[in-house]
């Protein structure tokens, strides 16, 4: 049986960690650190994951700035509200939630964002920088990922891990980082997706499995070896009459079958999702610090 890497217990431990430090940091004259949301539509994820990014910076002692938009919003309207808050000196982070309404560009938008201030690392600025192994804010569910694997010691030099799915803000950024050196690095990385053949002949090797795809209960037992780390990044509301809320949240793991049979495996929820907001948090208090992109000396 699995030992569960608990991401509620080590985010809610990191953000202790992070209220301290900014408790520290303000008491010396350090400004108090800024969060700003921006959130279009009315996505019920959206808006909770957006919601719990708001309580989470109270929470560890940041401010936090929440702007809300109709779907129906413009680009340029949309564009203009990142200009103004990257023009703001007070904020320090800016997230756009995704996904976007089809009609507003992705890429133009996170490449309006000041590289300074993008905590989410989604500017090609910081990914370029991540990738060369330059100071770079880390987009927060793999640098989550990278945590939780620190706080469990999982062994991960010269292992072999396969990534299923290669998104620009999970898979793919996951894959880079599991392959650097050092640790939690090292690993022998192969990445699949939707065009891997035999995808099972490939997850069987694997000494770990990030499964971030979005297909609820995709990795069973029969496609893990014995003792596999199990690493669940999705998170799908499924529809279900008997819960309360009218669905239940479903991972990309067949969590009962496959703990039977891997060493450590991530729980949804509780597992992927806090850390993912923890990381923001952290990026954020990085940025209010200087210590990706130094501050401008105030002026006297
Ligand atoms: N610009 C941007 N940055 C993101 O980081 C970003 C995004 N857009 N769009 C969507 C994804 C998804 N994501 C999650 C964050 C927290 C939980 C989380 O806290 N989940 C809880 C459960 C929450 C619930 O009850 O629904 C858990 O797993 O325990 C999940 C998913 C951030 N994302």
């Amino acid at each position: 049986m699995a030992q569960i890497l608990d991401g509620k217990l080590t985010s809610k431990k990191l953000k202790e960690q992070i209220a301290v430090e900014v408790a520290d940091w303000v008491a010396n004259g350090g400004k108090k650190p800024h969060l700003a949301a921006i959130l279009v539509g009315s996505d019920g994820a959206s808006q909770t994951y957006v919601a719990s990014k708001v309580k989470a910076c109270g929470m560890v002692g940041f401010d936090s700035t929440l702007r809300t938009f109709d779907e129906t919003v413009s680009e340029e309207e949309l564009l203009a509200e990142v200009e103004s808050i990257n023009a703001n000196p007070d904020i320090d982070g800016l997230i756009v939630q995704l996904p976007l309404p089809k009609h507003i560009s992705v890429e133009k938008v996170t490449q309006r964002i000041l590289p300074e201030k993008d905590v989410d690392g989604f500017h090609p600025v910081n990914v370029g920088r991540m990738v060369k192994n330059e100071p770079a804010y880390i987009a927060a569910t793999p640098f989550g990922i990278m945590k939780l694997l620190e706080e469990y010691k999982v062994e991960t030099s010269g292992k072999h891990c396969v990534v299923i799915g290669r998104s620009d803000i999970v898979g793919t950024p996951m894959s880079i980082l599991l392959s650097r050196k050092g640790y939690p690095g090292d690993c022998t990385v192969t990445l699949t997706h939707s065009r891997t053949k035999d995808l099972a002949y490939h997850t069987r090797q694997a000494d770990i499995i990030v499964a971030a795809l979005g297909w609820p209960e995709f990795l069973k037992a029969d496609m893990v070896k014995e003792g596999a780390v199990i690493i669940d990044v999705g998170i799908t509301r499924v529809e279900d009459a008997n819960s309360k809320r009218g669905y239940v949240l479903k991972g990309d793991v067949k969590f009962d079958e496959v703990a039977e049979k891997s060493s450590f495996i991530t729980p949804v929820p509780g597992g992927v999702g806090p850390m993912t907001i923890a990381s923001l948090l952290y990026n954020t208090f990085l940025s209010a610090k200087g210590e990706i992109y130094p501050k401008q000396e105030a002026k006297l």
